[in-house]
């Protein structure tokens, strides 16, 4: 069915925009995440600021988008393949970490090949997770065979290139075009192949999530989440396993965030909740309690009279959520040692901006991702809509000292 619907994507008129979204807000990130736009500023800052609303604001970017919605709705198809794969072995083998690298790379190799395909004109930069050191080991060349079978036959099925068959040796040269730095200047895409690789290997949630940075800022994103529900996943709604999954987020600067059904049905606006009171507000976390601090998201939603039990759930998929007002905040406070990357957090935050939401680290600064592959985050990154974000600002901070002065 996913070929078939990637062949309905396909058809979809080159720009992504429905034909009348009422575009919202085009200010750059850092101060319409903030809503500082005010008296306060100074002039030269509000120079500053009107020179980025022209600079970004004019530029469209929806060549980019419609080429970034192609490769992660195909590197989708590909993972689910995979996916289902592994969850029909049998319980000795989802040990076995094989079939989430293949999905990995092939997922990796197939954006990076379809994005220079379609945009051959544009100069290519690729941050992305993986890269092909272990796959051009001897003991790998199997797993590269299967890698790139799995790539032609995705390529295949959706019938839009007439390539011939790609080689494992264009295939290696996919996966290490992802080797850029990125930086503030120029343009360079974001890449997480597989986000929530532990989610993918349960059967549970993951993303792939591409964004793209133009002078160090992000300027759209996708998040194609194969087994996110259509419907709302947020701690009051009822579960049901009839639920259509599989979902694609997108975002392009100034022009809010749209979702479709990975099966190509027409996209709509969404928006984050408009919830202002906390204790109607839930919450998001980590599936993983390796991956954020379980405790201190608990002490955070007590604080805030958070009363709805937390949602756990793997990747950016929380952001896609979150996006569409399923839940209003999402906590992630990693353990000590862990540096956060740039394509962990991407898509994820100008999915939610562009929805009316604000991200930023604990301390209140929005997230800057012209530093190169690493995010310098204090303590940790929440998410939520403008009016919930100073009281829980205010709550993150007396957690995290409260939490500090008990060590
Ligand atoms: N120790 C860790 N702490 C925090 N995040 C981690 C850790 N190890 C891996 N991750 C990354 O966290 C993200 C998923 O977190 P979660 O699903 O909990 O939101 C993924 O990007 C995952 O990488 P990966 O992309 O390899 O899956
Ligand atoms: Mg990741
Ligand atoms: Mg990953
Ligand atoms: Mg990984």
């Amino acid at each position: 069915m996913a070929i078939n619907c990637l062949r309905v994507l396909s058809k979809i008129p080159l720009s992504t925009k429905p034909k009348s979204p009422k575009p919202h807000l085009s200010l750059p990130q850092p101060l319409s995440l903030c809503g500082r736009r005010s008296a306060s500023l100074s002039l030269g800052v509000v120079a500053a600021v009107e020179a980025g609303i022209s600079h970004f604001s004019s530029m469209s970017y929806d060549k980019e988008l419609h080429a970034a919605k192609k490769a992660a709705s195909l590197a989708a198809t590909l993972c689910q393949k995979v996916q289902k794969e592994l969850l029909k072995s049998d319980i000795h083998s989802k040990s076995d970490k094989s079939p989430v690298t293949v999905a990995d790379y092939g997922s990796q190799a197939l954006v990076s090949f379809v994005l220079e395909r379609e945009l051959p004109t544009e100069s290519f930069s690729l941050v992305a997770e993986e890269d092909s050191g272990d796959l051009r080991k001897d003991d790998a060349q199997e797993t590269l065979q299967r890698i790139t079978a799995l790539i032609n036959d995705t390529l295949a099925s959706d019938g839009s290139y007439t390539v011939s068959s790609l080689t494992t040796e264009d295939v290696l040269r996919a996966i290490d075009s992802g080797k850029s730095e990125g930086g503030s200047s120029g343009r360079h895409w974001v890449l997480d192949p597989i986000d929530g690789t532990k989610g993918f290997v349960r059967g549970d949630q993951y993303a792939i999530a591409l964004a793209l940075l133009d002078e160090g800022k992000v300027v759209l994103g996708v998040l194609a989440c194969p087994n996110l529900p259509l419907t709302s996943i947020g701690s009051d709604t009822k579960h049901s396993s009839h639920n259509r999954v599989g979902c694609l987020f997108f975002s392009q600067i100034g022009s809010g965030t749209y979702m479709q059904p990975l099966d190509g049905s027409p996209p709509v606006k969404v928006h984050v909740t408009a919830i202002e009171n906390s204790e109607e507000a839930s919450f998001f976390e980590s599936f993983e309690a390796a991956h954020s601090k379980h405790d201190l998201s608990s002490a955070i939603a007590k604080k805030l009279g958070v009363k709805a039990p937390p949602v756990r759930i793997d990747s950016q998929a929380k952001y896609g959520a979150l996006s569409r007002g399923d839940g209003a905040i999402y906590l992630r406070f990693p353990h000590k040692g862990y540096r956060e990357k740039i394509w962990d957090h991407a898509a994820g935050c100008i999915v939610v901006t562009e929805a009316g939401g604000v991200v930023t680290d604990a301390g209140g600064k929005p997230l800057d991702f012209s530093k190169g592959k690493y995010l310098d985050v204090d303590t940790g990154i929440i998410v939520t809509n403008q009016k919930l974000m100073p009281a829980l600002l205010k709550a993150v901070k007396e957690s995290v000292e409260e939490k500090t002065s008990s060590l």
